[in-house]
C-alpha cells in the first residue's frame, strides 16, 4: 500500500503548473462516442487513474484511443457493444456518462448501476429522468440499467430537481445527436459543462447556453471527432492555492482561471491571503495572520464542495471559529475524524463543522478516506509538527497528478512510498514511479507514456 508521507514546516515558494481537469476530461472522453467520423485529439488530459478507469470503459465498448504525453487521440468510429464493464463502472461513478452518448449513437446502452460511494448516496434518478424524456425506455435489473429507444432520441424540455453535474452532462450528449430540440433548465453551471459544451461544438454539435442555468441543444444527424484542450483543473489550482497559504508561503500556481475560482478565491481573500491574478495564473502569498471565515458549499458559482475539506485544512491554523456546512453532498465530512487524529479541534453539528482556529496541529497517521479528503490530509501536514503518513493514497490519485513531486518542487518536505508495487496501468504505474523516489529534484512528470 501506497504512503505520502509529509515533515510540515517548509513554506512553499516557487511556481506549480496544474494539470488538466479530471471532471473536464471524463465527459469529454465519454462524449467522444458521438463522434462517427474521424478522430479526437485531447490535449491536456491529465495522467490520471480515473482517465485510465473511462478509457477502459471505451475499449470495452470498441473505441481505440492512443496516448502520447498528455495527449489522447480517440477513434470511435466502431461501437463494437454498448455494454460496459462492471468492475471499471463500479470503480467510478464518472462512468455513467458513457451511458448518454452510447444510447444516442447506438440505440441502447447497458450500464451496470454506479451505487453510492463514500461521500454520499449519489442517486442517477436526473440522468434517468431525462433520458426518459427524450423517449428511451428505461429497466433496472440484476445490477444494470439498460436504456433503449427506437430510431432516435427526441428532443425534450427537462427540468432537473438539482443542477446535478453528471445529469446535465449526459443529457447534453444525450441530446447532441437526437431529433430537434432538448432545454435543460435547472442545468449545472460548473466550468467543465462549459468546456463539454465547446467539444460538443467542436464535433459538429449545437449547444447554447453552456455556464448558464438554461441549456439548449439542437440536435444534429452526425458528429465527427475534434481537437480540444481540457481546461486547467480548478480544484488542483484551489488545492495549490491552500498549500502556498497553510504555509504562509508564496506560490504561483500557473495555469489557474480566475473565473473559475471567484468562490475560492473570495473566501481566501477574507481570510487576509493576498491574490494576484494575471492572465496565465495567479499569485498567492500571505504576509498576515490569516482569519476564519464561514464557508457554505453549493452549486457553481457558490463554493465548490471539491473544495471543503481541503478549506477546512486551512480554517485549522487561521485565528477564530469558522463553520463549514456541506449542502452538495450528505457525508463529506469523513476528514473530520482523520484531521482529529493530528490534533484538530472540529465538532460537528448536522451538515455543518465548527473549527476552533489556531490548532496546534501534530504529525501523525491519517487516511484518505476519498479524493479531497487526502488533499486535506497532505495540506494539514504541511502545516503540522513533525511527520504526517497519509494512507489510501489510491483516492488521491484519481484527481492529483504527481501531488508529492508537485509540492516537493515548491519546496515542501514530502515523499511518496510505494511499500507494495500495485498492479497499475503502465501509463500510470511510470507516471506514480517518478513521484515515489525520495525528494526533493523529481523530474516533472509528463504525462502518459506511450502505450
Ligand atoms: C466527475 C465529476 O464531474 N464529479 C463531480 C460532479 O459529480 P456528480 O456529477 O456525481 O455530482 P452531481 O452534481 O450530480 O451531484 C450533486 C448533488 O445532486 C444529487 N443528485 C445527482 C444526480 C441525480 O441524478 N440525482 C441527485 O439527487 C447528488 O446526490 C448530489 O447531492 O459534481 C460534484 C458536485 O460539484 C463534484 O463533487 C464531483 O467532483
Ligand atoms: C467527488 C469527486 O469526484 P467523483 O465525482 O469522480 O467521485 C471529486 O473530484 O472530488
Amino acid at each position: 500500500m501506497s504512503k505520502i508521507v509529509v515533515r510540515g514546516g517548509s513554506k512553499l515558494s516557487g511556481k506549480v503548473k496544474v494539470s488538466g481537469a479530471k471532471n473536464a476530461v471524463l465527459p469529454v472522453i465519454a462524449a467522444s462516442i458521438l463522434g462517427s467520423t474521424g478522430e479526437s485529439v485531447i490535449h491536456e488530459a491529465p495522467p490520471l487513474d480515473d482517465v485510465m478507469t473511462i478509457s477502459e470503459v471505451m475499449r470495452a465498448l470498441g473505441v481505440r484511443l492512443d496516448y502520447s504525453g498528455e495527449t489522447i487521440r480517440i477513434n470511435a468510429e466502431h461501437i463494437s457493444c454498448c455494454d460496459a464493464p462492471y468492475d471499471a463502472v463500479r470503480k467510478m461513478r464518472a462512468s455513467f456518462l458513457v451511458m448518454g452518448p452510447l444510447l444516442t449513437r447506438c440505440g441502447e446502452a447497458r450500464i451496470p448501476l454506479p451505487g453510492g460511494c463514500a461521500i454520499g448516496t449519489r442517486p442517477i434518478d436526473q440522468h434517468l429522468k431525462g433520458f426518459e424524456a427524450m423517449g428511451a425506455e428505461i429497466s433496472l435489473g440484476q445490477g444494470f440499467i439498460e436504456a433503449k429507444v427506437e430510431g432516435r432520441l427526441r428532443g425534450a424540455k427537462i427540468y432537473l430537481d438539482v443542477p446535478s453535474v453528471g445529469a446535465t452532462e449526459n443529457i447534453m450528449m444525450a441530446a447532441a445527436l437526437a431529433e430537434g430540440t432538448t432545454i435543460i433548465e435547472n442545468a449545472a453551471r460548473e466550468p467543465e459543462i462549459v468546456d463539454l459544451a465547446n467539444y460538443l461544438n467542436a464535433m459538429g454539435g449545437k449547444v447554447r447556453g453552456a455556464g448558464t442555468g438554461v441549456i439548449r441543444i439542437q440536435g444534429v444527424a452526425c458528429m465527427q471527432g475534434a481537437v480540444h484542450t481540457v481546461i486547467p483543473d480548478r480544484v488542483e489550482a484551489g488545492t495549490y492555492m491552500i498549500a502556498a497559504a497553510i504555509t504562509g508561503g508564496e506560490v504561483y500556481v500557473e495555469g489557474a482561471i480566475e473565473d473559475h475560482l471567484k468562490p475560492v478565491i473570495s473566501k481566501l481573500q477574507e481570510m487576509g491571503v493576498t491574490i494576484e491574478p494575471d492572465e496565465n495564473g495567479i499569485h498567492v502569498s500571505v504576509n498576515r495572520p490569516l482569519v476564519g471565515v464561514d464557508v457554505k458549499t453549493l452549486p457553481h458559482p457558490g463554493f465548490p464542495t471539491d473544495m471543503q475539506a481541503q478549506m477546512m485544512a486551512l480554517l485549522l491554523v487561521s485565528e477564530g471559529t469558522s463553520i463549514v456546512t456541506e449542502t452538495v453532498f450528505e457525508n463529506r465530512f469523513m476528514h473530520v475524524d482523520e484531521l482529529r487524529n493530528l490534533n484538530a479541534q472540529i465538532k460537528v453539528e448536522g451538515r455543518s463543522a465548527i473549527i476552533s482556529g489556531r490548532s496546534k496541529l501534530k504529525g501523525g497517521k491519517v487516511c484518505a478516506t476519498d479524493l479531497r479528503a487526502g488533499a486535506a490530509m497532505i495540506l494539514a501536514g504541511l502545516a503540522a509538527d513533525g511527520e504526517t503518513e497519509v494512507s489510501g493514497v489510491h483516492h488521491i490519485d484519481r484527481g492529483y497528478v504527481g501531488i508529492a513531486e508537485k509540492l516537493a518542487r515548491l519546496g515542501a518536505t514530502i515523499y511518496r512510498l510505494n511499500e507494495q508495487p500495485e498492479a497499475k496501468p503502465k501509463q500510470v504505474a511510470k507516471a506514480q514511479e517518478e513521484e515515489a523516489s525520495e525528494f526533493p529534484i523529481l523530474p516533472i512528470q509528463t504525462g502518459f507514456a506511450r502505450a
